[in-house]
């Protein structure tokens, strides 16, 4: 059965598009990146920092959240807006892949995955059905079915087992998902390793399924760059033109330009915040490391271009003094750049994609990242 859509596709240029996605909370411009807020905060930033950005949707973790504080009590205190104060849409991603990243003994059969909590080691039971409904507890605009995602290189018999757990676990996120009141969105996952007959299973029995959306899961998972391209240029075909497609995970800006430029529409990931706190910098010549000693003496900003006031009005020396110092302020402002950098550039490609200019912006960009930082 076919659900509703909720997505306008605006324009295309080759494979890429650009859209609207509208949701109970506002609506999503796409190609869209969402920063990662996992526990219900954005490590080193305030919203008003994020939604000045550019971000329309952020990304939580139904995996975090369960755990801490607890689904029913963000329930009780009015859902994931009210309680974090974020007041646009979110997607929460299903828990089954943070289960396999973060926690111990953990085990998964056709019923659920279960395991020791990271936090208090208490044992931990997450069902399709649990996960839907704690997304639903949340609040989340955007759901993700439970799936299972296998770490790369994997056997051929383990990618195909969990591929089809996947399926079987969609219909059940589905029928789980039914009571959700209008506007509220359910996306299917597609799994299938690094095999393309296991991709094209996967995508074709996942739209007889129905939903929303479609995510393409099971990457970003240490395979090299040219395998994850590979297999989203199986999969994307056989998703519907007409419905939002993302990719999980993913990415550095390298990986956002040639995903977008092979029809993906939502992107996720830690990267802009974590190399932040790490004293890494996403600008327009590629990522600058301030805690290198050549910028100790450098009164240059980051960029005097870009229109983000902590990329053009403060010194890589002083950049370069915070990340040494270990000063918060230093994780902070390079959160807030690489944030912005990242939602300048997915206006970029919205903009190239709507007048016909993709390619163009493409190679520009590329230019700019070989140029490097001078
Ligand atoms: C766990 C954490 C923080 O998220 C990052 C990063 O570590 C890490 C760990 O290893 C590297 C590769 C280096 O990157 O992988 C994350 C980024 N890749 C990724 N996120 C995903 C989330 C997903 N969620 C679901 N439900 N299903 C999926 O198939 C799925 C696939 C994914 N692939």
């Amino acid at each position: 059965m076919s659900l509703p859509n909720h997505f306008e596709l605006l324009a295309t240029d080759g494979t890429a598009r650009t859209g609207r996605l509208t949701t109970p909370h506002g609506v999503v411009r796409t190609p869209a990146f969402m920063p990662v807020g996992t526990a219900g905060a954005m490590k080193g930033m305030h919203w008003r920092e994020v939604r000045d950005a550019g971000a329309d949707i952020v990304l939580g973790n139904t995996y975090h959240l369960m755990l801490r504080p607890g689904a029913e009590r963000i329930a009780t205190l009015g859902g994931l807006q009210a309680f974090t104060g974020w007041n646009g849409p979110m997607l929460t991603d299903s828990g089954g892949f943070q289960v396999m990243s973060l926690s111990d003994l953990r085990k998964v059969n056709e019923k659920a995955v279960t395991f020791r909590s990271h936090i208090d080691g208490a044992k931990v039971e997450l069902s399709p059905e649990r996960s839907i409904e704690v997304q639903r507890l949340l609040g989340s605009d955007i759901a993700m079915q439970m799936d299972e995602c296998v770490r790369l290189p994997a056997e051929r018999s383990d990618i195909e087992r969990a591929m089809r757990l996947s399926l079987r676990w969609a219909e059940r996120s589905k029928r789980a998902f039914e009571t959700a009141p209008a506007g509220y969105m359910l996306c299917g996952i597609v799994q299938g390793g690094d095999i393309p007959e296991m991709r094209r299973t996967s995508a074709r029995e996942l739209v007889d399924i129905g939903f929303h959306g479609y995510a393409i899961g099971g990457l970003a998972v240490g395979e090299p760059q040219a395998v994850m391209l590979a297999m989203i240029e199986e999969t994307a075909p056989l998703l519907p033109i007409d419905r939002p497609r993302y990719l999980m995970g993913v990415g550095t800006p390298e990986d956002l330009l040639e995903a977008v430029s092979r029809g993906i529409d939502m992107f996720d990931c830690v990267l802009p915040t974590r190399n932040g706190r790490h004293g890494m910098a996403f600008t327009r010549f590629g990522q600058i490391n301030l805690r290198n000693a050549r910028h100790a003496d450098d009164p240059r900003p980051l960029d005097e271009e870009s229109e983000w006031p902590a990329a053009h009005n403060i010194s890589r020396a002083y950049l370069h003094h915070l990340v040494r110092s270990g000063e918060t302020l230093g994780a902070m402002l390079l959160s807030e750049i690489n944030v912005a950098y990242y939602q300048h550039l997915m206006r970029g490609m919205r903009e190239a994609i709507s007048s016909g200019t993709f390619e163009m912006f493409q190679q520009q960009t590329r230019a700019g990242w070989a140029r490097g930082d001078i």
